[in-house]
């Protein structure tokens, strides 16, 4: 079949196997509730609210792959929506890579997305699938950053105050979120790649960087930020009140 008429399969992984360790104690960072639901489910519903996405693989928490099938099985989900759910690994790196090893043949666009990103609108989802479509090979949404970033030079020893050796002009600085879109055997590649080479990078984008192929930046969105400190909570609920005021109206 030429590459032409291969259907297009986009699915997505969906890495929410971290514990949450700067949210504080508590259940696994992807199980905290958020106005009553599990975090994780937002974050499925989010993926799963564009109509180009007919899979979403859930990394849960190594020992927890079970709690997290019942758990999506309770919950709502749109009938298309197809889900599995994987075990995940130590570092988000492993973790995202499980869930690749975890899609069927056929599938063409891969998108990965934090759990821990629960607010995601669709149209940054929806903007994202369409990039790789239009054929990049990896895509990120990207907000530019509000405030002036430092590169500093860490601290010799305990107690030392950090020295600054660098301010990047601060226009050409982006904060990238998820989800982020590729080529499936692009990503795939440049995993193997970079676990091979036993490097690690905090995100996949910055995997495909590594093998010197292009990434291309869309807009991000504000509700698509990160849940990661107790405040980055009060933000969401704030969120979901805002969403369920307009709802109303
Ligand atoms: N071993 C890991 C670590 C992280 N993640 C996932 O990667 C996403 C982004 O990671 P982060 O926000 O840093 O989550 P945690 O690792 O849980 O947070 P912390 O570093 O505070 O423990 C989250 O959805 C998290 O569940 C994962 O699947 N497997
Ligand atoms: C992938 C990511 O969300 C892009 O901003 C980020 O790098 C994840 O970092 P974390 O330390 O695993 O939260």
């Amino acid at each position: 079949m030429s590459d032409e008429a291969r259907p297009r399969r986009t699915a997505v992984v969906i890495p929410a196997a971290g514990r949450g360790v700067r949210l504080g104690p508590g259940a696994p960072k992807a199980l905290r509730a958020l106005s009553g639901t599990p975090m994780l489910v937002h974050a499925v519903r989010a993926m799963a609210a564009s109509r180009a996405v007919s899979l979403v693989v859930v990394v849960a928490p190594p020992d927890g792959a079970a709690e997290v099938k019942n758990l999506l099985d309770a919950h709502a989900l749109p009938e298309r929506t197809d889900y599995r759910v994987v075990p995940g690994g130590e570092t988000r790196q492993e973790s995202v890579r499980l869930g690749l090893e975890a899609l069927p043949e056929g599938v063409t666009t891969v998108l990965v997305h934090d759990a821990a990103r629960p607010l995601v609108p669709v149209d940054t989802v929806d903007a994202v699938i369409e990039a790789v479509r239009d054929g990049a090979v990896a895509v990120v949404p990207a907000l530019p950053v509000a405030d002036t970033v430092k590169e500093v030079e860490p601290a010799a020893k305990p107690g030392d105050p950090e020295q600054v050796v660098a301010t990047p002009v601060r226009a050409r600085l982006r904060a990238v979120q998820t989800p982020q879109g590729f080529d499936h055997d692009t990503l795939v590649n440049a995993h193997a790649t970079v676990a091979l080479a036993g490097e690690g990078a905090t995100d996949d984008a910055g995997m495909v960087e590594m093998l010197g192929a292009p990434v291309v930046v869309v807009p991000g969105h504000e509700e698509a930020f990160k849940v990661t400190r107790p405040l980055d909570l009060v933000l969401a609920e704030a969120v979901l009140a805002r969403r369920r005021a307009n709802d109303g109206f």
